[in-house]
């Protein structure tokens, strides 16, 4: 039997940073790892898809040249990029290792955790009995319903990242983040590819800047196919058939499931513990306070938005009431999200259509493109662009598309979650030539037409004019 401060189960992006800051101010800390210490975003989400998707981008740049740079057909040893992958894990390992947590004090239990009441956890042959538990076990590849799935063969986000020798042909079902982030690299990498998306490719997003993108991934050769649901799916050692609601056949050697992530949910006891939960995930209050008074949940458990981000801030909040007994709770802020593709796709806050749902008449819209930025062009970098929402004068959402749209965003996000006014960015003094100067050129944009060609403004300036001996 172990009694403790807090027990935390998962030790993935949520799990562990709550473990970190609350053994770091003194808690006494029991940590459950059933898996992989560093979860999903480390061993099979962020980071090697980050990893592979740099390997691709090496290769494209060879494919592409640059004015004066012939370009070259890269020679691709795919086995040497998985190491690559590998190294990245191994490099970044050891900040999310037993040995660490150990090292900050923390008691690490390597098992899976399932509640035996509403106050006890049972894990690896101890008993856990706890002040406060904090549930942070992540998400798992959602297995759709596919005639004849159960006799194909399918990689997912768990297993692709092992695969030594390149896929042929790559199938993959689902056009959302991880379909379309591993669509391009794979292409990139050499394997034909073609998405099978039941809806629309990356429906979530601001649909002209989806639309660039996944412009992008047709002119290097991904077959994009949308609103097509897969009906039958057939397969075995050679490779893998889908057929499609109107028949059509399409023929792959390896298919990718990357159709959406469901709550891990499975074997905790949730219900012995009183934890109300749905398909979806733990039900939380905004504080991340379940239905049970004792147990709190953060990251992907939660059945919200799914980001290695957003779980480490959620964490903060779950430490500041447990461990220090603040009052905090896990209201709207804004939470950037960004498709890591080539160009990438940034967003934070409102997109425009939902600003316009929102807001209505109040919403104005402002933009610039990249085609106007100096550094792109001297980078010999040209599509995408940035727009901004803005009501009474404040951002309330922005879109970026293009070449480090990811880097470019934070700024906004600092701007929307401190209640920035837009003329705080246009009068911000940002370095030349950079990419970032198309935030500043969109803030810009939302007061020129206050400035330039204001009939007011024109007769006060011919007035001091007239007056200047
Ligand atoms: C391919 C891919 C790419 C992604 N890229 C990005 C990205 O670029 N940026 C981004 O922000 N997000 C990205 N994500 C999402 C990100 O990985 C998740 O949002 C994040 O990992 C969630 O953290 P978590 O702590 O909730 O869960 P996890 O990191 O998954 O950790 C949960 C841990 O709990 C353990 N566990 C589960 N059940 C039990 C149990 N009963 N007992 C003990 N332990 C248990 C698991 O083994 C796991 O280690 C990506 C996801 C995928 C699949
Ligand atoms: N860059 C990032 O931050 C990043 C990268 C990858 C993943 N993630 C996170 O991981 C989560 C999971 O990503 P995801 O792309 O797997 O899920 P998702 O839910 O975002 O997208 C899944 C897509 O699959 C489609 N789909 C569902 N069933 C289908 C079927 N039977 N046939 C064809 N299409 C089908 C859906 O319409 C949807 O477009 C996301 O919510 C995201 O937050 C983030």
């Amino acid at each position: 039997m172990l009694t403790t401060d807090i027990c935390v189960i998962g030790a993935g992006a949520g799990g562990l940073s709550v473990a970190a800051g609350a053994a770091q101010m003194g808690a006494r800390v029991v940590l459950v790892e059933g898996g992989e210490m560093g979860g999903d975003c480390l061993n099979a989400g962020c980071v090697p898809s980050k990893a592979l998707i740099a390997a691709a981008r090496a290769a494209e740049a060879q494919r592409r040249g640059f004015p004066g740079i012939a370009p070259q057909d890269p020679r691709i040893d795919f086995a040497a990029v998985r190491d690559h992958v590998a190294a990245v894990i191994a490099g970044i390992a050891p900040m999310d290792s037993q040995a660490r947590f150990e090292g900050l004090g923390c008691t690490v239990i390597r098992a899976m955790a399932r509640f035996t009441s509403p106050r006890e956890v049972a894990a690896g042959g101890y008993r856990i009995r706890a002040r406060r538990f904090v549930l942070a076990t992540g998400s798992r590849p959602v297995v759709p319903e596919i005639a004849g799935i159960e006799a194909t063969p399918y990689l997912t986000n768990e297993t692709i990242f092992a695969l030594r020798d390149r896929p042929r042909h790559l199938v993959i079902l689902g056009g959302g983040p991880v379909g379309i982030e591993l669509a391009q690299a794979h292409r990139r990498l050499g394997s034909e590819v073609t998405v099978i998306e039941a809806a629309t490719a990356l429906g979530r997003e601001d649909p002209e800047a989806a639309a660039l993108v996944l412009d992008q991934l047709r002119a290097e050769g991904v077959r994009l196919i949308e609103g097509q649901a897969v009906v039958r799916l057939a397969g075995g050692a050679e490779g893998i058939e889908a057929t499609l609601a109107d028949g059509t056949g399409v023929g792959g050697s390896h298919l990718l499931l990357a159709t959406g992530r469901r709550a891990a949910l499975e074997g905790l006891g949730l219900t012995e513990a009183g934890i109300a939960h749905t398909a979806q995930g733990v039900t939380v209050t905004p504080g991340l306070r379940t239905t049970n008074r004792r147990v709190y949940a953060v990251g992907d458990v939660t059945g919200g938005p799914q980001f290695t981000h957003l779980a480490g801030w959620q964490a903060g909040i779950v430490i500041r009431r447990i461990v220090l007994g603040l009052p905090s709770r896990a209201g709207p802020r804004a939470i950037p999200r960004v498709t890591y593709t080539a160009p990438e796709l940034a967003q934070v806050g409102l997109t425009e259509a939902e600003a316009r749902a929102v807001h209505g008449e109040r919403l104005t819209v402002t933009r610039a493109g990249l085609a106007h930025n100096d550094r792109a062009r001297t980078e010999g970098l040209g599509t995408g662009f940035a727009k901004v929402m803005v009501v009474r004068g404040r951002p309330v959402g922005a879109t970026i598309v293009g070449p480090q749209a990811g880097e470019l965003i934070s700024l906004w996000s600092l701007a929307i979650a401190a209640r920035l006014k837009l003329s705080a960015v246009a009068s911000t003094v940002l370095p030349y030539p950079t990419l970032g100067e198309v935030s500043k050129r969109a803030a810009g944009a939302y007061f020129s037409p206050r400035l330039f060609g204001n009939p007011l403004l024109r007769r006060i300036v011919r007035l001091i004019q007239d007056r200047v001996p």
